[in-house]
This record gives C-alpha cells, sequence and structure tokens, in this order.
C-alpha cells in the first residue's frame, strides 16, 4: 500500500481556511449577502427584548389590553421576520456552495489526472477518495454554516452586549465576567482539536483505503480464505478511527461544558443582583425583563461557538489536506535532467517550445533511440542503485526490437520511460530525432502507443476500450481491424457486439481476453512507434501465434519495441536487445544472441524448459 500523506505545514487555520478564496470568489456576492441578512436577522431577535421591555413597563404596568395586544403583535412580526431572513440566507447559500464543491472536486480531479505516476505510486488511492470526498464535503459545510455564523453570532454577542451594558451597565459586568475564561479555553481547545481533527481525517483516509483493495483484491481475499484477516484489519483501522472520534467528541464535550456553564452561571448572578436592584427600586421590572431576555438570546451564539470552531477546524485540516494534493507539481521536482530549463514552457514540463525540439533534431537519427538513459524511481531507498543505469540502444524506423532480460531488469521500467509516465534521471530518448520531452503530451501520445503488461479496462462498452487508444481519429474500420490484429474476435460474440459495457477493471472478460483489447488498443491508432510490454503472456500457443502473424504486417510500418519473455514472442521482432545490469548487454538477431550470450542462451533455454514442463 502507498503511503500515507505528506505531514502537514505550520499555518495558521485561518490562514489555510484563506486558499478557498479563488473557489469561493465566483458567488462571494450571494455568500456576502447571506452574511448580511443573517446579521439582519440576529439584530432582529435582539430588538425582541427591547419590546418586551415596552410592554412590561408600559401596557403590562399601565394594565392597557389594547397596547398589549399591539405589543404582542409586534413580536409576532418581529418573530415571523427573524424567520424568513433566515430561510432567506439558507436559500441564498445552498445553490451556490454545492456549486463550490462540485468545481473543487473537478479541480481536484483534473490534478490527479495530471499527476506523475511517481505521485501516485506514492499516495494511498483511499488518501485521494477521501480528500475528493468527506473532505470536500466538510468544507462545503464549513462555507455555509460555521463560515457565516462565527461573523453573524460575533456581532450578535457584540450588539446584544452593547444592548445590556446600556440596559443596566452593572449587570453586564457581571454577564461579561467568564468571557475571559471562555476565550482562553477556546484558544486551548482549537490547537488540541486541530490534532486530532488531522489524524480523524487521515485515519479516514486509510480505512478508505482498505476498502478499496479488499473490494479490488475480493479474488484473492476469498481464494485465499483471507476474509477473516481482512475483516480483522478493517475492525482494527475502525477501531482506532473510532478511538480518534472519541477524543475528539471529548475535547467537544469539555468546550462545551465550559461555554455553557460560565454563562449560564453569570446569567444566574444577573438575575440576582437584578431582582434585588428592582427590589430596591433601582431598576425597572420591564429593563430587568428586557435585560435577562437579551441574555438569554446570546445564549446560543455563545454555546455555539464551540461546535463552530470544531467545525472550522475539521474544514482548516480538509482544506489543508486538498491543497497537498493540488500543490503536487505535475512534473517531479528535479526528477528529469531531460527537463532542464522546461518550467518556463509551462509546469508541468509538457509543452516545450517548438525552437527546442527544432534544436534537438538530428539529421539521421530516424527511429527510436535511448541515448546514455538513467533511471531511478523517485520514491526508491536512498542508495539503492539505478534501475536503468546508461541505456544506449537505436531501434531503427519500422524495425521491431525485443528488450529480453532477467526478471527485475527494469524493462517495464524501460517501456514506462518512453510515453513520459516517469521522467528520466538524465541522458535522452529521441523519437525520429527529436527528444521526447521537446514534443507536446499529445504530439507524444499521438506518436506512441502502449499497452501494459497488466491490461486496465474501464467500465465502458468495449468498443469505446479500444478507440481510447486513437486520438479521436479512429471509426469502426479501425475498431475491425485492430480487433482482428489482435484475434480478439471474441468481442463479436459479446450480447451487444462492441457496445458490450465491460464490467469495473474488466473484470467480466478472460485475463487473455482483457490482453488482447489491451494489443487492439495499442494498434488502433496505426502509432509510428509501439511499445508491447509483454502483449502475449496470457495466450494460448494458437492463439499467440495467430495474434503474431496478424502483428508482424502491423510491425511492419511501425518502429517497434517489444518486451519478450519467451522465444515465440522474440521471434516476432527483427533484433532483440538485452537488459542486463541497467544497460543494453547486447544486440543482435534471436539466433546470434543465442550463440553469443550466455545470459541471453540461459533466460531463453530456462523460459523454453519451464513452458515444456507447464505443459506436461
Ligand atoms: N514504482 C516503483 N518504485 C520503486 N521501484 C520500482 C517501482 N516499480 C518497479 N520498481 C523496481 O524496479 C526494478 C525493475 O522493475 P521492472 O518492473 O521494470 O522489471 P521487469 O524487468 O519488467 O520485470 P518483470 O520481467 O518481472 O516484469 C525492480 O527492482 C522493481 O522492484
Amino acid at each position: 500500500m502507498a503511503t500515507t500523506p505528506a505531514p502537514a505545514q505550520n499555518r495558521s487555520s485561518v490562514r489555510t481556511l484563506l486558499r478557498l478564496w479563488p473557489y469561493v470568489r465566483p458567488v462571494r456576492a450571494r455568500l456576502f449577502t447571506a452574511a448580511f441578512v443573517a446579521i439582519l436577522a440576529s439584530c432582529v431577535g435582539l430588538v425582541i427584548p427591547l419590546v418586551l421591555k415596552w410592554l412590561v413597563d408600559g401596557p403590562v404596568a399601565d394594565r392597557d389590553p389594547a397596547g398589549v395586544g399591539l405589543g404582542a403583535l409586534y413580536l409576532l412580526l418581529l418573530g415571523f421576520a427573524e424567520a424568513l431572513l433566515f430561510g432567506l440566507r439558507r436559500w441564498l447559500v445552498a445553490r451556490p456552495l454545492s456549486h463550490v464543491e462540485a468545481s473543487m472536486r473537478a479541480a481536484l480531479y483534473r490534478r490527479l489526472q495530471r499527476l506523475p505516476v511517481a505521485f501516485h505510486d506514492r499516495w494511498a488511492s483511499g488518501q485521494l477518495l477521501s480528500r475528493g470526498t468527506t473532505d470536500l464535503m466538510l468544507l462545503r459545510m464549513f462555507l455555509a454554516f460555521p463560515l457565516t455564523f462565527l461573523l453573524v453570532n460575533g456581532v450578535t454577542i457584540v450588539v446584544g452586549v452593547v444592548i445590556m451594558l446600556l440596559q443596566d451597565w452593572t449587570l453586564g459586568l457581571v454577564i461579561l465576567g467568564p468571557a475571559v475564561p471562555v476565550m482562553v479555553t477556546c484558544v486551548i481547545f482549537e490547537k488540541r482539536y486541530a490534532e486530532v481533527a488531522r489524524l480523524a481525517q487521515d485515519q479516514v483516509g486509510d480505512l478508505t483505503t482498505v476498502v478499496e483493495e479488499s473490494v479490488l483484491g475480493i479474488r484473492v481475499i476469498k481464494g485465499f480464505g483471507r476474509h477473516r484477516n481482512q475483516a480483522r484489519a478493517f475492525s482494527d483501522l475502525s477501531g482506532t478511527l473510532r478511538g480518534t472520534e472519541l477524543r475528539k467528541a471529548r475535547l467537544l464535550a469539555t468546550i462545551w461544558g465550559v461555554i455553557v456553564t460560565l454563562p449560564e452561571v453569570a446569567i444566574g448572578a444577573a438575575l440576582v443582583v437584578g431582582v434585588v436592584q428592582v427590589a430596591d427600586g433601582g431598576l425597572s421590572a420591564g429593563t430587568l425583563v428586557a435585560f435577562l431576555s437579551t441574555a438569554l438570546a446570546l445564549r446560543w451564539p455563545v454555546e455555539s461557538i464551540g461546535f463552530l470552531l470544531a467545525m472550522s477546524q475539521e474544514a482548516a485540516t480538509a482544506t489543508e489536506r486538498y491543497f497537498e494534493v493540488m500543490d503536487e507539481d505535475v512534473e517531479e521536482a528535479g526528477a528529469a535532467a531531460a527537463a532542464e530549463g522546461s518550467r518556463s514552457a509551462g509546469r508541468n514540463g509538457w509543452a516545450r517550445t517548438a525552437a527546442r525540439s527544432i534544436v534537438a533534431t538530428e539529421p539521421g537519427e530516424r527511429g527510436l533511440r535511448f541515448d546514455d538513459v538513467r533511471f531511478r524511481y523517485p520514491d526508491a531507498p536512498p542508495g539503492s542503485p539505478p534501475v536503468l543505469d546508461g541505456v544506449d540502444l537505436h531501434i531503427r524506423p519500422g524495425e521491431s526490437m525485443a528488450l529480453v532480460g532477467a526478471t527485475g531488469s527494469g524493462k517495464t521500467t524501460l517501456t514506462a520511460l518512453i510515453p513520459r509516465l516517469y521522467e528520466l534521471t538524465s541522458g535522452r530518448i529521441t523519437l525520429d530525432g527529436v527528444d521526447i520531452t521537446a514534443l507536446s503530451a499529445q504530439d507524444l501520445r499521438a506518436k506512441v502507443a502502449v499497452a501494459f503488461e497488466e491490461p486496465t479496462l474501464f467500465s465502458a462498452p468495449v468498443g469505446d476500450n479500444v478507440l481510447m487508444g486513437a486520438q479521436d481519429t479512429a471509426g469502426p474500420a479501425d475498431l475491425e481491424r485492430a480487433l482482428s490484429v489482435a484475434q480478439a474476435g471474441f468481442v463479436y460474440a459479446l450480447p451487444q457486439g462492441t457496445d458490450t459495457q465491460v464490467g469495473e477493471q474488466g473484470l467480466s472478460l478472460s485475463g487473455g481476453q482483457r490482453q488482447r483489447l489491451a494489443l487492439a488498443r495499442a494498434v488502433v491508432g496505426q502509432p509510428e512507434f509501439l511499445v508491447l510490454d509483454d502483449p502475449l503472456s496470457a495466450l494460448d500457443v494458437r492463439t499467440e501465434a495467430a495474434v503474431e502473424a496478424a502483428l508482424r504486417h502491423v510491425l511492419a510500418d511501425t518502429t517497434a519495441l517489444i518486451v519478450a519473455h519467451r522465444p515465440s514472442t522474440v521471434l516476432l521482432a527483427d533484433r532483440v536487445a538485452l537488459l542486463s545490469g541497467g544497460r543494453i548487454a547486447a544486440v543482435g538477431t534471436h539466433h546470434e544472441l543465442l550463440r553469443t550470450s550466455a545470459e541471453y542462451a540461459h533466460l531463453m533455454s530456462a523460459d523454453r524448459s519451464g513452458k515444456e514442463e507447464g505443459a506436461r
């Protein structure tokens, strides 16, 4: 499993949350209007105690039923206006915020598509999934609620306190008593909660990874009877997450306790002092009623601060996690010597200038060429030797070259460098004399087609899976030709032919069928350069021979590099290159190498005996 994310940066929560501004900007007018409406609603709520004061000291004291009726009508209208304004606020924010969430999710997805394979090697998929789902949901909730209400409640508390001080400043001071301890508690809480919230969100990511792995690997789990172990691993992780969530709940309970208790004690004290003052005649009953009503109206804004802070903290953590992915450079920093001076040509380092490509073109260098190619995986342990250590190889135009080497010698790695799935550590690869780093992604993908060892299919019709190998140029005739080259006639026997939907990961097809579709995908666009990573490994001998015969026609016009493990695949190629010790140790025809290279002869004969054993 890939590792968990980069450590959190030491940024304040407010600064972290400010990074959301570019996404919130388009809906700022609505958000500000909503905040203004909410403040208005809260202030309307604070007028109610003042009407009460007028009611108690006026019509009630004067025993004036008409006045009491009028007062009641005022109260009703104020309550109605408050409810209406809060409803309006909700209506104002709901639609734009779902838009913010959707655009952030789309931006994350686009980024994930553009990030290099080395990034995906490093990151657990569950961590990425949880960032695109749970974290973005937390952010939408933050923008809808705490963001507005921390402001609204802050204004309400200030206005309410001013009103109370104006009513009676001694009672006002009694109410203000707990302000300092409450604030200190909030600061301590914010720090502690930040740590636990981050832990919980990372653990959700880990849990998602386990679920995803066990769903994808369900056949292996069942085949080896590992379901109990998987269930135990899952329950351990979810137990850990539960523990973290409980820590969050305890912290929230503590701050809630302080925030609720202290103001309640202050209200109680103000009540006692106020009643004594009314008894002494220093305060009117109406003022005391208004004062206490205002204090009670402020209870919710004060009490809610605890969970509003908690939600804000979770949103800050979610923002941090979101930008950990968004901040990743789409080109691995310092990965490619060939990328030198490329950053001015775009952040992803792909679109080099035309001038550079002209400079890179050398006459007589046609075909596919590796010049002193060195490569080390970015996540390889420090001090480990490079996988490729000075590969020099020239595949002439129209030639097909088989690449042979012991398992783990770096064959797949070498093929992955051609479509730039990884950046070279040093050296260069040229296509017809043009450095691959001088080509735009689109141009490179149009020239080079790849069929990987692990044929991946997508949940889409069979035909679409194959046609995705051609850049919108291929039609039904190309599809038919590609399927015939790959001997994938089985497609026409499927219920809806080429329109048949392939299950997730192509699991509804056999390994050999998937491999043939991947091969068809590689040849459908009639690429100039074809890279095949052991394309026939899952086929039976007869199908392999048929595919080979068809492939020979395709390969006649194509420059191809074919990773091969068996002599039958090697024989497809004009020449063979032996990869050993990170270098090309020998190049020649199959028969030449059998004579001149003991390692090659050993690899081929060992394979043959293995096959024979398998056949027996
Ligand atoms: N993503 C990666 N990160 C770090 N090391 C890797 C990564 N992928 C492969 N390697 C290492 O690179 C080396 C070469 O692997 P590669 O898959 O290229 O070999 P191969 O010759 O294709 O092997 P096989 O014939 O078994 O398919 C191996 O030692 C492998 O452990």
